[in-house]
This record gives C-alpha cells, structure tokens and sequence, in this order.
C-alpha cells in the first residue's frame, strides 16, 4: 500500500472533486460517513461521544460525525475550541449540525468524564502547519489525561505527516481513521503512542490518480508473482532448492548458529551448513542432524575461509565476536565469496569499526541491523524521519539492501524505495529473534533471486510468525524457538 505526502493527497483530492466531479462537501460526507460506520460497527449508543472540532476541513469531518452519530441516537456533545468561523465545509457542516437541534455545542469540555465516552480529534488533520500552544494545548493536555475511548480523524492534532513533531503536544489516539492512505508518520515508532492503531479508510478518491502518484514509500503486502517463486517445482531436490551456510556464534555461543540454521531448513532450504570451531561440533549436530558441518580450524572463534563455491548464499554475523580472525574471514567473503552475503549482528559492528571494509559490500548484500547498529555505520539521530534519511542515503550510496529492524521494520532498496513491514509484536523483542530473521533470509533467497524481494517476504514472514505466537502463546510466553514452529502457519497463511 502506498504511502503518499500531505501535498500528493492534497491533489489526489482536489483531481478527485473536480473529475468525479464531486463537491468537496459531498466529499466530506462521503468521507465522514465512512468514519460513522466504523465507530458504529464498534462503539454502541450507550456510549457518550465529545468532538472537538477545528476550524478547518478536519473540524469539518468531525461536525458531520458528530450530526450522524446523533440521528442514530448517539447522545453527542461538540466542543469548538476554534470558534465557529472556518472553512466553508465547515461552515455549512455546522448549519446543518445546528439545525438537526440534538447536539450540544459546550463552552468546555468538562472536567470528568465517563470511561464509557467516545472522544474524537478532529481539531487538526493534514492542515497542521505549526506546533499547537496556548488554550490549545491545555485542551490536549487534557484530554490526554481521560480514560475513554480516543479516535482521531485523519491524523491525531499536533502530528505532522511528512515530517518529525517537534512537540509533545500531541492527541493520544487510540485509534487513528485516516482516510486513503497511511501517511509516512505512522511508520515511525516515536509516534505509535500518540496513533494508536491505525486504519485507512476507503474515501473513493481517484484509484487511477493515486496509483500514478509516485512514492518511495509503502506498507509492504505479499506479491503474488513473489510468493509463486516460493513453491516447490515437481522436480525439486536438495540441490536446487538452494544450499545456505551459516557462519554465526563461536565456542559457547553457537545457539545462535542454531537457531538461524534451524529457521532456514524450516523455511525450505535444500542444504544447510553450518560453520564450527572443532569443540561445538557435537552441539550442533545434536541439535541439528540435518546440517553439514564445516569445521573451522580455529578452536573457540571462526576465522577460517572455507570452499563455499557451492553455496547459494551465506549468513554471517551472528554472536560471531570482533576477533581479528574473523574480521580477516569477513574481509575475505567479501572479496572473493562469489554468491549471496547477509550480514547481521557483529558482522555490522565490524563493518563499521573497519570502513575500508564498506567499500568492498557486494552489489544487493542484505544488511539485517537495529537500530543500535546502524547508528554506529551512518551516525547518530534523533529520530526515525532521520534514521529513514540515512538509511535511503546508505544503501543508495553501497547499493544494498537494509533491514532496519524496529516497529515497522524499514526495508530499503539500493535505488532509496523504502518498504515498512506490517507484521511483527513487541514479543518478538527477545535474543535470538534476529537469527531467524538470517535463517528466512537465507533459505528464500535462492528461490527468490533478488535481495529487495527476498528481504521483503522474509520481513514479513518473520513478523507473521511472530503474530501467530503472539496469538497462540501471548507476549510474554513466546520465543524465538515457539516462533520457528510457527513459521508452518506462516508459510501457509501466505500461500493460501
Ligand atoms: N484528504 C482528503 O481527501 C480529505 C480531507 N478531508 C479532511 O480535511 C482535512 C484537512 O483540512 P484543512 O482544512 O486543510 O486542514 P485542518 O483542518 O487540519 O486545519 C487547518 C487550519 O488550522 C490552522 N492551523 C494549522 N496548524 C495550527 C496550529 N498549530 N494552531 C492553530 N491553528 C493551526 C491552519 O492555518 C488552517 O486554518 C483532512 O485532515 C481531512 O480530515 C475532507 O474532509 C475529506 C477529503
Ligand atoms: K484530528
């Protein structure tokens, strides 16, 4: 799903008003009654509901909620924070709303309200041009503080769309209803606290117009042309279903190693191998009889460049440490290992302890950092409209593919597109998950053939197993090892 700027909307909504053609109060109407319809499907009359309305188009959309809301018996209270002159839909919407004579237009909103009230933001939308001070951000403060129910219309007050916020002075929404499509500052995981969950709704502007818009930004969904290169042809073998080594962890450490490689035979690998000093041999074997081992000849850390001339693709990273020897080990994959690289964990921490080394990264090398790590590779900064700047600039300057890993994993292509992955939980926050991240990476990239795509589905399909643990098991129970049995129902969820 695309994600468009506030001045993209701006005119997708302007082509749509005069092409349909449509009058922009009619749009309001249509819009608001989507609105209408979702709280109504969700929120019975027993509830109370208080709008704050704006002077503006937002104010406008929460007046017309406010008048459906009452005609379907809604005890509805509207506070103008703004005054009564604004725009003309706004104008008319509040005619219209005076003269149904049910709603109750306060001076204040009072000071206590019940936790079995509706409150809906429609004080600033997409028009938001500077932070909000004074009156204003008492009224926020304010409602912040309430138990009840939060919806914002469109974007919550205070939230810029394209850009960081600079204020906290922001409505804390439960739910944010925006309409056509999500905007770049929901992706950003300082501001979930302020958007709660988000939903898009379907307002009917121009699809054709929309779908000409350019972006490099989208909410990723799965590909059916992608998904299709996943299945196993007829004639498949353990050849051809692409071989994987993975060279992670080190004497004591190697649970990483294992839980990447066990990932990646879950995920359908032909061949896995996994990478061992000689003391680690007998673990892995045990908790792995499916791999190969390749024996590395140092005794407690990896460093040995082995014959991997038949190996499709490589994981390296993991728990591996910053020895000298394996900082020689990755300098030489780099160099001369001919197939397909993805670098994680402390293969990024060496990278950037090591910069000479950037410029030896293969064409569409798959980085898989956090945060933490990136910032070492390109600096600090403040925030994720930031991060998501240096992270464009980074892989279109090395030209590779990067998985900034957080709330809405960022996937960034060598040409700057940007695909922010739905899936995932707060559960998935545990030591170890990153490794199977490596371990999907790496068994569907053989049959998938291009880093973007691979990093995408595996993103996504990592999250999914996530969610389905989360669902089974709850938050706090779930583990990386519960998530590698659900990468079944993953798997199937997207091919059914
Ligand atoms: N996009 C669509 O397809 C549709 C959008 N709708 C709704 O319209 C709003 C955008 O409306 P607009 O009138 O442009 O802006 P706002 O209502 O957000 O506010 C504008 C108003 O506020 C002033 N202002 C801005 N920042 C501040 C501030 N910090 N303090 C005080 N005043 C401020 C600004 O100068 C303007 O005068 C969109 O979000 C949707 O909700 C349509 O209804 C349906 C189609
Ligand atoms: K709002």
């Amino acid at each position: 799903m695309k994600i468009l700027n506030i001045q993209q909307i701006r005119e997708a909504d302007q082509y749509t008003i005069e092409n349909e053609p449509i009058k922009s109060i009619d749009l309001m109407e249509r819009a608001s009654y989507e609105l209408f319809t979702w709280i109504t499907e969700r929120f019975n009359n027993d509830f109370s509901v208080y709008v704050l309305a704006g002077s503006g188009n937002n104010g406008g959309d929460g007046l017309v909620v406010a008048r459906l809301l009452s005609e379907s018996d809604y005890k509805v209270q509207v506070i103008l924070p703004l005054g009564k002159n604004g725009s003309d839909d706004f104008e008319e919407n509040l005619k219209r709303l005076k003269k149904i004579n049910t709603v109750l237009i306060l001076e204040e909103l009072p000071e206590q309200i019940s936790e079995k009230s509706i409150i809906i933001d429609a004080i600033f939308g997409s028009g938001l041009s500077r932070p909000i001070e004074g009156r204003l951000a008492d009224l926020i403060k304010k409602v912040n503080n309430f138990e009840a129910n939060k919806i914002a219309i469109d974007m919550p007050s205070g939230l810029f769309a394209d850009k960081a916020s600079p204020s906290e002075i922001i409505f804390k929404a439960d739910y944010t209803l925006s309409f056509q499509v999500p905007k770049l500052a929901f992706m950003m995981a300082e501001n979930q606290e302020y958007i709660g969950e988000f939903e898009i709704l379907d307002i009917k502007l121009d699809k054709e117009y929309i779908n000409n818009c350019l972006s490099d930004y989208s909410i990723y969904e799965v590909d059916s042309v992608i998904k299709n290169r996943l299945k196993l042809k007829s004639i498949a073998h353990k050849g051809n279903r692409g071989r994987a080594t993975i060279i992670a962890g080190g004497y004591a450490r190697m649970g990483a190693a294992i839980l990447a490689a066990r990932a990646c035979l879950h995920s359908g690998i032909g061949l896995i191998s996994v990478q061992t000093c000689p003391h680690c041999i007998d673990i892995v074997q045990n908790q792995i009889p499916e791999a190969l081992i390749l024996t590395d000849e140092n005794e407690y850390v990896l460093g040995s460049y082995l014959d991997y001339s038949k190996q499709d693709v490589i994981v390296f990273g993991p728990a591996i440490g910053f020895a000298h020897k394996t900082l020689v080990l990755l300098e030489n994959l780099l160099k001369d290992y001919q197939g397909q690289l993805i670098l994680d964990a402390d293969a990024i921490t060496l990278l950037a302890e090591n910069r000479e080394l950037l410029n030896l990264l293969p064409e569409g090398t798959i980085l898989t950092p956090h945060h933490g790590e990136f910032k070492r590779l390109v600096g600090k900064y403040s925030n994720n409209f930031e991060a998501i700047m240096q992270l464009k600039s980074f892989c279109m300057h090395h030209k590779v593919v990067v998985v900034l890993k957080g709330k809405f994993s960022a996937v960034c292509n060598a040409d700057g597109k940007i695909s922010f992955n739905p899936t995932g939980n707060a559960g998935m926050a545990k030591g170890g998950s990153g490794d199977l991240l490596c371990g999907i990476l790496a068994a569907i990239y053989p049959r998938i053939k291009n880093s973007y795509e691979t990093a995408k589905l595996a993103v996504y399909l990592h999250g999914l197993s996530g969610d389905i643990s989360k669902e089974e098991k709850g938050e706090n129970f779930m583990t990386p090892s519960i998530m590698i049995e659900k990468l079944q129902s993953a798997f199937k969820k997207i091919e059914n």
